[in-house]
């Protein structure tokens, strides 16, 4: 468990301010922002590696804001993984245990470890000769071989390609559920987050802006920026759109009305409301084609998976395109 109580922490022209954070035990957490936004930060300040100006670091019940690094039962595996190059990946991986006791549970952790992260036939290998992937499966293991109470992620899939990432994160997750163990995890892609996380913390420049369960925040961001985050990519002036509020929400400040490009319709689908544009670009990334399609000034940007309507759409070409209001997604 980890409770943050009012964190504030000043490094030179940054601040870390009012954090209040609350990871269950056993949870997988993440913490979500933009580049620059003070998510190591957080991170370093929970494991120890920067001291607080005010407020308590509270780890398993106990205020550890004053303890050393070394005493916290924490560990951190970083983006650049952070291996030491003249150890092998079974030194690299056994070099975590140099504190601890000889108790043969670290050796039969070791060897599971290798195990799950498929590297049981590189461990004489020294890190020159590994793959970005290899390279983070060790890492990994190095910070779960002392059995840390919690295991702190900085980016960890960030170095990665997407098959690899998928594979680590499908480790990732089975470790979670055979450890006791938990997690709080530094990203700035959302689709880990969704993929992997049971709750989430956005944060944006030193603030923790919104709390709750993956769900929650994808179907209710607080504000304009975390529905951006989240992959709102359509976000308009509700006057814009002519879109009024449901009687439910009425009374609130709903200045925005947001749809999610996927949830956007072209050609003829029956839908709630229902425009006619013009084609502006159209890029096919593999598994779907995103179009953007301009209205009344306004941008909208529309997935869909229909292949064959590739070679009907056109730049300069009128389109319709339309979604359903049960999809509108309203933000303060
Ligand atoms: N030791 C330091 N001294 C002064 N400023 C620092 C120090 N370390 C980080 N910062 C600044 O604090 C801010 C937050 O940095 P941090 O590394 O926590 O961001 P981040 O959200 O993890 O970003 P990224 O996604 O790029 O890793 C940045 O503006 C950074 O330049």
């Amino acid at each position: 468990m980890i409770r943050l109580n009012n964190i504030n922490v000043q490094l030179s022209k940054f601040a870390l301010k009012n954090i209040d954070l609350h990871v269950e035990k056993g949870e997988f957490y993440s913490l979500l922002g933009p580049t620059g936004s003070g998510k190591s930060m957080l991170l370093e300040t929970i494991a120890g590696l920067k001291n607080v100006k005010s407020g308590n670091v509270i780890i398993d019940k106990i205020d550890k804001t004053k303890e050393k690094p070394e005493n916290r039962n924490i560990s951190i595996v970083y983006q650049d993984f952070a291996l030491f190059p003249n150890m092998t990946v079974e030194e690299n991986i056994k070099y975590g245990l140099r504190f601890k006791e000889n108790d043969p549970k670290y050796e039969e952790n070791y060897y599971n470890l290798i195990k799950i992260f498929n590297i049981e036939h590189i461990t004489d290998r020294y890190p020159k000769n590994l793959s970005g992937g290899e390279k983070q499966r060790t890492s990994l293991a190095r910070g779960l071989v002392v059995e840390p109470k919690i295991l702190l992620l900085d980016e960890p899939f960030s170095a990665l390609d997407n098959h690899t990432k998928k594979q680590i994160m499908q480790q990732m997750k089975e470790i979670h559920k055979q450890f006791d163990i938990t997690i709080l995890m530094v990203t700035h892609n959302f689709s880990e987050v969704y993929y992997l996380a049971d709750k989430v913390a956005i944060i944006d420049d030193g603030e923790i802006i919104q709390v709750n369960e993956i769900e929650k925040v994808f179907n209710q961001p607080e504000n304009k920026f975390v529905a951006q985050f989240t992959g709102m990519e359509n976000i308009f002036e509700r006057k814009d759109i002519e879109l009024g509020l449901p009687e439910e929400l009425s009374g609130d400040p709903y200045i925005y009305a947001g749809i999610r490009p996927e949830n956007i319709h072209l050609g003829n689908e029956i839908c709630d409301l229902v425009f006619e544009g013009t084609i502006i670009d159209v890029y096919n990334n593999g598994t779907h084609l995103e179009v953007t399609v301009e209205y009344n000034n306004m941008k909208f940007i529309i997935f869909t998976i229909n292949q064959l309507m590739n070679t009907r759409l056109k730049n300069g070409e009128a389109i319709q395109f339309g979604f359903n209001k049960k999809d509108v997604c309203y933000i303060k």
